[in-house]
């Protein structure tokens, strides 16, 4: 693992969090993005190394949606940039953690994301990334 790539955070209303994080962190946000696969809209924060990235859901099946049903708007998930997207996915699978898909698919910002289960990472879910050119 290099460094946290991002914090995701799950709001309910993008609009309102962008202003939020823009008073917050005193700087604009750089990119929105949707993803459809994922069914979010983004926008993400530059914060040193690492970024913040909000997350609405587009519709009610969105892994968002589920989400704030059961809980409140906050941290959401914790990504890890990687180097070698397949080489650490064995690593970790030889020592035992699950993932919710091992086939790298595509995320916001021109990365590979995979996601590993919650019930094996301490109810962390957590998502490495890659940048999308070197897969
Ligand atoms: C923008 C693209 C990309 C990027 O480039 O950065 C993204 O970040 S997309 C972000 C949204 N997408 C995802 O989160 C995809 C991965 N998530 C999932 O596949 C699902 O959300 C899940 C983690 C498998 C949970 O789905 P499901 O099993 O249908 O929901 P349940 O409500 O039944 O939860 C089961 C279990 O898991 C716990 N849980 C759910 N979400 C989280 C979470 N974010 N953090 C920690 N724990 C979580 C939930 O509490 C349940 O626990 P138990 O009650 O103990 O069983
Ligand atoms: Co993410």
């Amino acid at each position: 693992m290099i460094k946290i790539e991002h914090l995701g955070i799950a709001v309910k209303d993008l609009e309102t969090s962008n202003e939020l994080f823009r008073k917050l962190l005193g700087k604009p946000l750089y990119k929105e993005e949707t993803v459809d696969s994922e069914a979010v809209k983004t926008s993400f924060f530059e914060l040193g190394e690492s970024k913040l990235e909000l997350l609405e859901a587009m519709n009610e099946d969105s892994a968002i949606a589920k989400y704030l049903d059961k809980n409140r708007e906050g941290i959401h998930h914790i990504a890890f940039a990687v180097e070698d997207m397949n080489a650490e996915i064995q690593r970790l699978k030889n020592e035992g953690f699950q993932f919710i898909n091992e086939t790298p698919k595509e995320g916001a910002d021109n990365k590979w994301v995979v996601f590993l289960h919650p019930k094996t990472t301490n109810g962390v879910l957590v998502e490495l990334c890659s940048d999308r050119k070197i897969l």
